[in-house]
């Protein structure tokens, strides 16, 4: 991928935290209660952090002040198994570019068994007319394997000039199939298509050219791919897993 280029869909954010409830639960994430502005300089945005730092908090409010249905899909899908998104999303201003995509979608790990069922319902009501199903690869995403259906959905329904807002894609995805995966993020960006990202994977955050931005600390701020604790975690683990098992059982 090439360096970073401006013909995002999203090319910001700004937050207007006078319209969030006082008792708003996001106040509490300290990466979120500190966060003003945000740019997405680069076609793909990883957002990485520990367990409970606020990404998919941010994820999530993107994707719903872009139009997307909460629980994931395309801006087409409408429904809801569960009201939990949270408030963040009514005090997000949101930068767009001139472009508008064609298409996209907002994918998440845990409401991908809802969406796919959502998707079998628009393929029964679409009967006669089209094979809804040949969006998605002609199989109903629930006869694959949770990884398969994954991919089916990257390869059958990404394209190029669309935008993508994926949480913890790598969920179901073997290393293998997140190294097919980082290739196909890889190149759609390179066809027009905006990502943004969160994800706990060293596979896909090692994609070349994407913006990498850190939950930890306190604050939302940009890092290498070598400043990533998943990839010093993951390195340490390999490069001196007997000495680093020992130590941890001998504590
Ligand atoms: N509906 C909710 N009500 C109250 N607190 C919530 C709610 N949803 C999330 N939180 C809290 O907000 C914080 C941020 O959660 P979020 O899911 O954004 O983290 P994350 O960085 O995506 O974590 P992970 O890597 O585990 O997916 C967590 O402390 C979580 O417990």
């Amino acid at each position: 991928m090439d360096s970073c280029f401006s013909t995002n869909y999203i090319t910001g954010l700004e937050v207007l935290r006078d319209q969030l409830p006082a008792d708003s639960y996001t106040l509490a994430i300290p990466a979120l209660r500190s966060l003003e502005n945000l740019d997405f300089p680069c076609p793909v945005t990883f957002f990485t952090g520990e367990n409970g730092s606020g990404k998919s908090t941010l994820l999530e409010a993107v994707a719903v002040a872009y139009g997307f249905n909460p629980e994931g899909g395309t801006r087409n899908f409408q429904f809801s198994t569960r009201d939990t998104h949270s408030d963040f999303s009514s005090a997000l201003r949101l930068r767009k570019g001139v472009k508008k995509p064609q298409d996209g979608f907002f994918l998440r790990a845990e409401s991908f068994y809802n969406v796919a069922s959502k998707v079998d319902d628009y393929a029964a009501e679409s009967i006669g007319r089209i094979n809804y199903l040949d969006y998605y690869g002609g199989r109903s995403l629930h006869c694959q394997s949770h990884g398969e259906s994954f991919l089916a959905l990257m390869q059958n329904r990404f394209h190029g000039n669309s935008i993508f807002i994926l949480d913890e894609p790598e969920a179901a995805l073997s290393p293998q199939r997140q190294l097919t995966a980082l290739l196909m993020i890889g190149r759609l960006a390179k066809e027009g298509s905006q990502f943004i990202i969160a994800t706990h994977s060293p596979i896909l955050l090692g994609l070349p050219g994407a913006q990498i931005l850190c939950f930890d600390d306190g604050d939302l701020h940009p890092i290498t791919y070598e400043e990533t604790e998943v990839y010093q975690v993951m390195e340490m683990f390999i490069n001196s897993r007997k000495v680093l098992l020992e130590k941890l059982f001998s504590d």
